[in-house]
């Protein structure tokens, strides 16, 4: 009826008002004044029902926002000036709240982020991790070739296609350098004897891996994951987060293909350095030329004990994992 109508467009056009304002004030809603409000009259009115659910929104667009580094500039500060632990527990807080609104039918299209979430990354990297044993790297390579194998069971290779993940190399390579705790970059790694400059220092090996494809790279984080049960203290986050930071994406040959990289071996405990305030000096570069080819030398003399540091961004695309499907 006609009245009903009004009535309608009456509390639409109230709701609207309300949504304005709430949006308007949407930084500072914070679910603890929605209780507040919800504790002085015990129901839950539409309107604060609405509000709640705008700033829910709000909340997975500034996760949204966050994950693509959009974050504007006020927030970093802010964030910049948080002790670490503080950062730390947010970023698992809101890893958390991602992992939430994951369809786990969904994992196959999951994101390089959301994987991360999935496998409870950011809670896992704030624990202290041991150096890998070479048992431990053995059976990482072992558990790879049986991966491999039953990929390309369960799907073979279409037309000799190129393989969707591969050994890089038959060589093999002993570098000058050894594992270490490195305080807050994890573990590392450190001269064990002294380096000259121009030396080369590292190279990809028999234990470099290539992908690809996104999807098999995520299939094998997921195998991984889930290798000794689906159950919930079976899963391997511990190895399964290990092997997500230490994979990259780079170029095998300029202009050729992007493909996932990483090494099955102490090769993947190099930390970064950059020429940048804040860090601390790279004294290894990769390729001799612009083009970094695999191979990594010594720009300076290194001493005995000296931390291998190396900047990401000559070989690694830090930002391409969308364009690899991930
Ligand atoms: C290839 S891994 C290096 C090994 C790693 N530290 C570990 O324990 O597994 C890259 C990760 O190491 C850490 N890392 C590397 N360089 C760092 C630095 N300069 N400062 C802080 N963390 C760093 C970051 O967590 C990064 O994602």
């Amino acid at each position: 009826s006609p009245s009903t109508k009004k009535r309608h467009e009456e509390y639409e056009s109230k709701l609207a008002n309300a949504l304005t304002h709430y949006a308007s004030h949407i930084g500072s809603v914070t679910t603890s004044s929605h209780q507040a409000l919800l504790e002085e009259d015990g129901t839950m009115h539409e309107l604060e029902f609405a509000a709640m659910a705008i700033a829910n929104e709000m909340n997975r667009l500034s996760l949204i926002r966050y994950r693509l580094g959009l974050d504007d500039d006020e927030e970093e500060e802010e964030e910049e000036s948080e002790p670490n632990s503080q950062l730390d527990t947010a970023d698992i807080e809101k890893e958390a709240m991602i992992k939430d609104s994951l369809d786990p039918e969904e994992w196959y299209a999951y994101s390089y982020w959301e994987l991360h979430a999935y496998f409870s990354c950011a809670a896992e990297f704030i624990k202290s991790k041991p150096i890998p044993t070479p048992e431990r790297w053995n059976d990482l390579r072992s558990f790879y070739h049986e991966f491999v194998q039953q990929d390309l069971q369960d799907w073979p290779l279409q037309n000799e296609n190129e393989p969707r993940s591969y050994i890089y190399t038959d060589v093999s390579y002993d570098p000058p350098m050894e594992p270490f705790q490195s305080g807050f970059k994890g573990r590392g790694l450190k001269a064990n004897r002294r380096i000259e400059k121009g030396e080369l220092v590292f190279r990809a090996t028999n234990n470099t891996i290539i992908f690809t494809h996104g999807h098999t790279w995520r299939k094998f984080l997921f195998a991984l994951y889930e290798r000794h049960g689906e159950e919930e203290h079976q899963l391997d986050s511990e190895t399964t987060c290990d092997v997500l930071v230490w994979s990259w994406i780079q170029r095998l040959v300029p202009r050729g293909p992007l493909v996932i990289v990483m090494d099955l071996d102490n090769g993947s405990l190099m930390n970064e350095g950059r020429e940048d305030e804040g860090w601390e000096d790279p004294n290894v570069k990769c390729g001799k030329e612009d083009w970094c080819d695999f191979e990594y030398y010594a720009i300076k003399d290194i001493e005995v004990g000296e931390e291998i540091l190396c900047d990401y961004r000559e070989f690694a695309m830090l930002n391409a994992w969308v364009d690899m499907g991930l």
